[in-house]
């Protein structure tokens, strides 16, 4: 499957402007957030695992206790691309603030 071109520095940091909450850099994008429980936030990975299957995109998923700490980079292109920017999105339509 075709990729779009992985992102520079500047465009990067520039689109992190509308995503205030998550950092990132050419090596990735991170987000952590804190959920009510355990459960709550397995059932955050699961839902995060819906849209991932539909994008065909995949974040990184580090789960400790309730706090998720996820990592999105698109492999295949070496860096951040507007794939991630979208799933970023996307997953934050399904978190809390
Ligand atoms: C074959 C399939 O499209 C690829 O392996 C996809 C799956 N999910 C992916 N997810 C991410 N984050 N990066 C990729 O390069 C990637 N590649």
């Amino acid at each position: 499957m075709t990729r779009p071109p992985r992102l520079s520095p500047d465009e990067i940091a520039a689109a992190l402007h509308g995503l205030p909450r998550w950092s990132g850099d050419g090596d990735g994008l991170r987000r952590t957030v804190a959920l009510p429980s355990f459960r709550d936030a397995v059932a955050a990975i699961v839902a995060i695992a819906d849209v991932a299957e539909e994008m065909d995109h995949h974040p990184d998923v580090d789960l400790r206790w309730r706090t998720l700490h996820l990592g999105l980079v698109t492999h295949s292109a070496g860096g951040v691309t507007d794939l991630d920017l979208e799933l970023a999105r996307r997953i934050d339509a399904l978190l809390p603030d």
